[in-house]
């Protein structure tokens, strides 16, 4: 397994390429699944999960086709085995992403469940409510859930969807199902996260008929067929975020080009309360920070779109670990989102944790120590930390960092980071 080095204390500065979500392409690989002529993804980035993705899509006779330069070309004229097999969806939740454009172009599909994960059980109940109540006869059976139109349909029906909680991949199954459906469909409670939108405008480029995508009703006026199209994936503003907290806590003075501020707003509020000086430029966000001490700890929820990501949490908190005084982090998203504490405790950090509340007390400074990444988020967290921290950091287990960072540590270097990667 892969490592990364890291000699901690050097100010990042310079310019980052902010690359395109991860989860705006996951969904968005799948939806060229709605249709039988080609579509071309931009920007896709180079990560772990898009190639389980396109692993995934080929398995089901997909043809994709993945250049050096992010751009993806899919042809699902030859799908024939509308499947996501355990031993792919085990690795990356996102396969459940599969479910509804298999049932609404297919008629069928068979998605395995996809199981827990290290940051909480993540049920996909409201998945298949939804579809059933467009009409599929679904069943989970032996770890998966296996769906089909009833005898004589040839398309899901509109519905009006109510989800119980507000659920990303959750409303972007119900949207490319509804795409193809018979009829209206009404999603209520919707999430209104910037990849939601990005998808919506994906379809609608397929020649989809949404309304309302980015707010929490979304009206979806079912078509009997959809086309091509040629669509660029959105900036990912979690990477955006990760780097705007490394930068913040090292100090120095970065350009994130590509960077959406308008899609980082809760996240920059709280930065700039902290104390760095973070800016939307042209094309791009530009972050300028004092660094450890002279930032004052932040408190915060994390919540749905437009509030504070949970896929924030971590890294803000390595920030919250050098900075002056005592905040309260909740995570009310994922039940087991801390995973990152006891790392971040072993680099020296002062963190108490109950429940679903994390209480930091800022300490003047962390020590360099081996520690263990987790889970993705808990992952560029401990990187934060071990760009501040005096001494050499080893963070171990970095196959979850390759799962939703392109090149990283790459980009890291290139702001004047001491970082490398020991192969395993
Ligand atoms: C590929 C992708 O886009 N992943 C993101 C997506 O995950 P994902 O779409 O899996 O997360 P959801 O928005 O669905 O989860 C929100 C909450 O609802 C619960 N829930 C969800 C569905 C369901 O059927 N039943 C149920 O109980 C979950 O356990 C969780 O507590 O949104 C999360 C919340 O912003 C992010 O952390 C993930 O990075
Ligand atoms: C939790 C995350 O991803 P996934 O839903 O793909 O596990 C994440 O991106 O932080």
């Amino acid at each position: 397994m892969d490592k990364l080095l890291i000699r901690g204390g050097r100010p990042l500065n310079g310019e980052v390429l902010v690359s395109g979500a991860k989860n705006a392409a996951l969904p968005e690989l799948c939806a060229a699944l709605l249709t039988a002529e080609p579509v071309t993804l931009l920007n896709v980035p180079q990560l772990q999960d898009v190639s389980t993705m396109l692993k995934l899509i080929r398995n089901m006779g997909v043809t994709a086709e993945r250049s050096d330069d992010g751009t993806v070309r899919i042809d699902a004229g030859g799908l024939n085995t509308p499947e996501a097999p355990y031993e792919l969806v085990k690795t990356m939740r996102a396969s459940v992403l599969a479910l509804g454009p298999l049932l609404a172009r297919f008629g069928e599909a068979t998605v395995s469940l996809p199981g827990g994960c290290a940051i909480g059980s993540r049920p996909v109940d409201q998945h298949i409510k939804g579809m059933a109540a467009m009409g599929a006869e679904i069943v989970v059976e032996h770890g998966y859930m296996i769906a089909k139109l009833p005898a004589g349909r040839t398309r899901l029906k509109g519905a009006r969807i109510t989800t119980d909680m507000v659920t990303v991949t959750g409303t972007e199954n119900f949207l490319m199902a509804a795409a193809l459906a018979e009829g209206e469909t009404v999603l209520e409670n919707a999430a209104q996260e910037p990849e939601i939108s990005d998808l919506a405008e994906m379809l609608i480029a397929m020649g989809a008929q949404i309304e309302g995508h980015g707010t929490s009703r979304i009206r979806i006026q079912g078509v009997e067929k959809l086309h091509g199209c040629t669509h660029r994936v959105v900036a990912d503003r979690i990477e955006a975020g990760t780097f705007l907290c490394a930068v913040a806590a090292t100090g120095g003075d970065v350009l994130l080009r590509h960077g959406r501020a308008d899609h980082l707003d809760a996240v920059i509020e709280k930065l700039r309360e902290a104390g760095a000086t973070v800016q939307a430029v042209e094309g791009g966000i530009r972050v300028q920070s004092a660094g450890g001490a002279t930032l004052k700890a932040q408190g915060f929820r994390t919540t749905e779109y437009p509030g504070f990501p949970t896929d924030m949490q971590a890294q803000f908190m390595a920030l919250n670990c050098i900075a002056q005084g005592t905040a309260t982090v909740t995570e009310t998203i994922f039940e087991n989102r801390f995973m990152h504490v006891n790392e971040l405790v072993r680099l020296g950090a002062k963190i108490q944790t109950d429940g679903k509340v994390a209480v930091i007390e800022g300490v003047p400074r962390l020590s360099g120590a081996t520690v263990m990444a987790t889970d993705l988020r808990a992952s560029a967290s401990l990187v934060i930390a071990g760009l501040v921290v005096d001494g050499e950091t080893v963070v171990d287990r970095i196959y979850h960092l390759d799962r939703g960072y392109d090149c990283m540590e790459a980009k890291l270097r290139g702001i004047g980071a001491d970082i490398e990667r020991v192969k395993a």
